[in-house]
């Protein structure tokens, strides 16, 4: 086999659809020969390059492209303290790019390297939430019209946090700026909204919903339960990672399918709970983990537990990233769903080659490796923004901050 080596780790940021998304490239001895990763932690961009430019560029130059594991485990271990989603997003650019490199080599797209196609399209899910039932409602509509069959369904943002109007509160004296919301309220209104899909829109379509770990252990045992009798296709992050243990009682007293995972980025918050198959659905955010070496693990290790796979795909993941994950979509034998929020024309710009979907399946292009390029010029033209955080500070009623 021919030595090829690592001659240079590029990273970028852009910001094509009002997120910072990061971008690698691994350069090599090859002329002409790269690859490309997604490294978006859209929330601390500047510290993931850092971690890049800083750290693994300068120890990585030189090394074999073909060792993608050992490159993964030296990463992961140069930095002594390690997991977190900063060097965990810094060893995906490095790692996807490799992938892609390993791809382009060998003349394969990814999922054909990791075993060729269990399905030759991905089922995807998409997301609708609006100010009021009816809003919500027309979106379902205009999804189903252009084919999707499995819809997350929302009242405002999460936390149920809409139009003032509809939630009244009372806050203290000087009470801080936040995103506000009421428990109450907002179980109360999923509730309703789910009445009315299953009234209006019928049992013709599967529907879900984002949790995002707002509520208290008891409020989410109770709302799941609620849930129940519009039989959801699951519900996502009913808990947040330290509460994960809470599983097993959620387990044994729900028939709700259980989806869990944005937030892991350590294998010990994954392990126990789907050993004891607490949850149904791994829905890790690829980065966030380390890449496609952690992730082809996670896969295959719940897929001995038949928990399937339901990879976290919002706009916060660059198509890189997205395609990444479809590659293991398509070869997973245990791939659930797959979240897709779309992408709009300055990203398929930035990135030719980009998944599309059609009829409610997204798929794939057949280029060697990812199949996803990154056009370096036309991410000039997006550049990096500041971020609003607001959303972030979510808060009860009395002001009380919540970590999602
Ligand atoms: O499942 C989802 O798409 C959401 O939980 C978002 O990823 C989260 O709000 C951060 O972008
Ligand atoms: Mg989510």
């Amino acid at each position: 086999m021919k030595a090829i080596t690592i001659r240079d780790i590029k990273v970028f940021v852009t910001a094509p659809h009002g997120n910072n998304l990061v971008v690698v490239r691994v350069e090599t001895s090859e002329p002409g020969l790269y690859g490309v990763g997604c490294a978006t932690f859209t929330w601390r961009c500047k510290a993931v390059v850092t971690a890049i430019e800083e750290y693994l560029c300068p120890m990585l130059k030189g090394r074999s492209v073909h060792d993608i594991e050992d490159i993964w485990q030296s990463m992961m271990g140069s930095s002594y303290w390690r997991n977190g989603p900063v060097l965990n997003n810094a060893l995906s650019g490095v790692d996807e790019a490799l992938w892609d490199i390993k791809g382009k080599l060998a003349g394969m797209p990814l999922y054909s390297l990791f075993g060729g196609k269990c399905r030759e399209g991905i089922a995807v899910y998409r997301h609708a939430d609006g100010n009021s039932p009816e809003a919500v409602e027309e979106k379902i509509h205009a999804f189903m019209e252009e084919g999707y069959r499995y819809i997350r369904c929302h009242m405002g943002t999460y936390g149920g946090n809409f139009d003032g109007s509809i939630q009244k509160m009372v806050h203290p004296e000087n009470a801080p700026a936040g995103a506000y919301y009421s428990t109450r309220t907002y179980m109360q209104s999923v509730i309703r909204l789910f009445e009315r899909i299953r009234s209006n829109v019928g049992w013709n379509l599967e529907i879900m919903h984002d949790i995002h770990e707002r509520l208290s252990l008891a409020d989410t045992l109770a709302f799941v339960k609620e849930l129940e009798q519009f039989k959801p296709f699951f519900v996502e992050d009913a808990l947040p990672p330290e509460q994960v243990n809470y599983f097993e009682y959620l387990r044994k007293q729900t028939t709700v399918p259980l989806a869990m995972g944005e937030l892991f980025t350590h294998p010990i918050e994954w392990r126990t709970a789907v050993q004891n198959q607490w949850i149904d659905f791994i829905r890790c955010h690829l980065s966030d983990i380390g890449g496609l070496t952690p992730a082809r693990k996670l896969a295959a290790f719940c897929e001995s537990y038949q928990v399937r796979t339901a990879w976290h795909g919002p706009n916060d993941l660059s198509p890189i990233g997205m395609a990444a994950q479809m590659h293991l979509d398509l070869s997973s034998p245990n791939f659930g769903i797959q979240e897709f929020a779309g992408f709009n024309e300055a990203e398929e710009e930035v990135f030719p080659g980009c998944p599309f979907t059609k009829d409610g399946y997204a798929y794939l292009n057949d280029r060697p490796g990812i199949g996803v390029d990154f056009d370096e010029k036309a991410a000039a033209k997006y550049p990096p923004m500041e971020m609003d955080f607001s959303w972030l500070f979510s808060r009860l009623e009395d002001g009380t901050a919540v970590r999602p």
